[in-house]
C-alpha cells in the first residue's frame, strides 16, 4: 500500500472520516447492518459503545449523512517473540453496508488508519479477519493460526478413576467475581509467554464473567475452575458450558464446550483439561479457539481421540515499522540476512513504498539489529509475507515455494526459517 493522500472523499460522493459523539447511534446502526445483525440500537448498546469507542479512532463513511461504512481501532500490545510487548493498531468492526460495498469504502479507510497508526509510531497493526481475501492487499499477512478439537472423551484411554491432579495441584470452582480478581494477574504472566497473544484490557474481564451484560450477545452462566499449583499458586483458568442431552438408552451424552482456557504452566494445562475429560456425562469436550501446537492431544493416552475440527488463520499482522519490529523479537538461530521488503510500490521494493525498504537484519541469542542498506538482496518479499514470517509460525521455504518470497541468493530462504521460526508456535488466545 502506497502512502496515501488525505482522504477528501472527491469522486465517489461519499466523505469518510472519524465519528462525533453524534454519529454513533447512526454508526452502531450501520455496523450491525454489516454484520447481519438487527439494525436496532438499543440505548444500553450506545451507552456500552460510547464507554470506549475512541471517536479520533472510529471512522465512518457518510453518504448524504447516512452511515453506510464502519471501521475501529483502539491501542493494544501484541507480544512479540521472546516476550517484549510491541504498540500495535488492533482493528476491528469493519463493514460496509451491502448497498455500497465494493466502491472502495474499506480501502479509503484503511488508508486513513494505517497512516495515523504508523504516524503514531505502531510498530504493526492486526486484525481477526472475518474472510481469508480481504485483507492481504493491505499488507497484512496470517500470523497466527487457530485450531478447535474435539474430543470423544471415551476414547481417550484416560483413567476413569481419576480424582484430581496427581501433582500436588487442586481445581477448584469459581465464580465470576473470582475470575475477575484472579484472571487479570495471571493472563499478563500468559500473554508475557506467548508470541501472537495480545493485552485484555478490564472489560474483557466484565463480559466474559457477565458482570457486563451486552444485548447482542445473551448471557448463559458459565462453570469456572481454578487450577492452583502445589505451592497454591494460580496457575489456570477455564471457562466452559456444558449441555443436557442423553441418549437412547439412558446414557448421558453430555458436551463440555471450552469458552476460555489460560495456563501459565503445563501442569495446570494438564490438570485442567483431564478435569474437563473427568466430569462425569461428559462424553465429548470441544476445545474452543486453540493454539495449532495445543498439547491436548498429546495429554491423552489416545491423541486420536481429539479430531481436529477447525483449523484456520487467526491474527493478521502488518508491520508499519519493519527496523522496530525485527528488533523487538528474539531469535532462536544466528546469522545475518538482507531483506528486501517490497510494500505497495510497484515492485521496487527497495525503494521502500509505505514502509518497505532493504534491510540487513543480524541476530542472535544475544540480540538483533535491523538496518536499511544499500547491500545486494538475498530475499525478496512483500510486507504481508513479513508479516507471516515475523512471530515465527510461517516457513520462508514453504513461501519460496509458493513463488511469495524469491530468493536473490540460493539457500536465502533456509538462512530466514533458520532466523525467524519458533520451536513453539505463536498463538493470540482472542478474538477482537
Ligand atoms: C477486522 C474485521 O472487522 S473483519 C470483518 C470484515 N467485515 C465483513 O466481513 C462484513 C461483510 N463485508 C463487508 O462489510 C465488506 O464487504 C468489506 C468490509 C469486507 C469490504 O468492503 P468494500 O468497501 O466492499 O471493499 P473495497 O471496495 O474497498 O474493496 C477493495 C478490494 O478488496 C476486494 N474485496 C473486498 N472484500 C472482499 C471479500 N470479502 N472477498 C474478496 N475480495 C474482497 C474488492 O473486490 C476490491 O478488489 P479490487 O481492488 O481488486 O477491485
Amino acid at each position: 500500500m502506497s502512502r496515501p493522500e488525505p482522504d477528501t472523499g472527491t469522486g465517489t460522493g461519499t466523505e469518510v472520516r472519524p465519528v462525533t459523539e453524534a454519529d454513533i447511534p447512526d454508526w452502531i446502526r450501520a455496523l450491525n447492518t454489516g454484520f447481519l445483525r438487527t439494525p436496532d440500537v438499543t440505548e444500553t448498546e450506545i451507552a456500552d459503545r460510547s464507554s470506549y469507542i475512541v471517536p479520533s479512532r472510529t471512522l465512518g463513511a457518510f453518504d448524504n449523512g447516512r452511515c453506510v461504512a464502519t471501521f475501529r481501532s483502539f491501542a493494544q500490545e501484541i507480544t512479540a517473540v521472546g516476550g517484549t510487548p510491541v504498540p500495535a493498531d488492533a482493528i476491528s468492526n469493519v463493514t460496509v453496508t451491502p448497498t455500497h460495498r465494493r466502491r472502495g469504502l474499506l480501502t479509503r479507510m484503511m488508508a486513513h488508519d494505517l497512516t495515523a497508526a504508523k504516524d503514531r509510531g505502531d510498530v504493526v497493526a492486526t486484525l481477526i479477519a472475518a474472510e481469508y481475501p480481504i485483507y492481504g492487499r493491505y499488507g497484512f499477512g496470517p500470523a497466527t493460526w487457530t485450531t478447535q478439537w474435539t474430543v470423544d472423551v471415551p476414547r481417550t484411554g484416560l483413567d476413569p478413576r481419576w480424582s484430581g491432579p496427581e501433582d500436588g495441584g487442586r481445581i477448584d470452582l469459581v465464580d465470576g467475581a473470582d475470575v475477575r480478581k484472579l484472571g487479570p494477574e495471571l493472563y499478563e504472566r500468559v500473554r508475557g509467554a506467548q508470541p501472537g497473544a495480545v493485552d485484555r484490557d478490564e472489560r474483557w474481564w466484565q463480559v466474559s464473567t457477565g458482570a457486563l451484560r451486552l444485548d447482542r450477545a445473551p448471557w448463559t452462566e458459565p462453570f469456572f475452575a481454578v487450577y492452583r499449583s502445589a505451592g497454591g499458586e494460580v496457575q489456570g483458568l477455564v471457562s466452559y458450558q456444558a449441555d443436557d442431552h442423553w441418549g437412547d438408552g439412558k446414557q448421558p451424552l453430555n458436551t463440555a464446550s471450552v469458552n476460555w482456557l489460560i495456563a501459565a504452566t503445563p501442569d495446570a494445562e494438564r490438570a485442567l483439561w483431564r478435569y474437563l475429560c473427568s466430569i462425569d456425562w461428559i462424553t465429548t469436550v470441544k476445545s474452543g479457539w486453540r493454539s495449532p501446537d495445543d498439547l491436548l492431544p498429546f495429554y491423552l493416552p489416545d491423541p486420536r481421540a481429539a479430531r481436529v475440527t477447525t483449523q484456520a488463520d487467526w491474527l493478521w499482522v502488518r508491520i508499519l515499522d519493519v527496523v522496530r519490529a525485527l528488533e523487538a523479537r528474539t531469535y532462536e538461530g544466528q546469522g545475518a540476512l538482507v531483506l528486501d521488503v517490497v510494500d505497495g510500490d510497484g515492485g521496487h521494493g527497495s525503494q521502500g513504498g509505505f514502509t518497505g525498504g532493504r534491510f540487513r537484519l543480524e541476530a542472535s541469542a544475544d540480540g538483533a539489529s535491523c538496518t536499511p542498506t544499500k547491500a545486494t538482496a538475498e530475499l525478496t518479499l512483500d510486507i504481508a509475507d513479513l508479516g507471516r514470517l515475523w512471530l515465527g509460525d510461517e516457513s520462508a521455504v514453504r513461501l519460496a515455494a509458493l513463488g511469495r518470497v524469491r530468493e536473490e541468493r540460493g539457500g536465502a530462504a533456509l538462512v530466514a526459517d533458520a532466523l525467524l521460526r519458533t520451536s513453539r508456535r505463536p498463538w493470540c488466545p482472542d478474538v477482537f
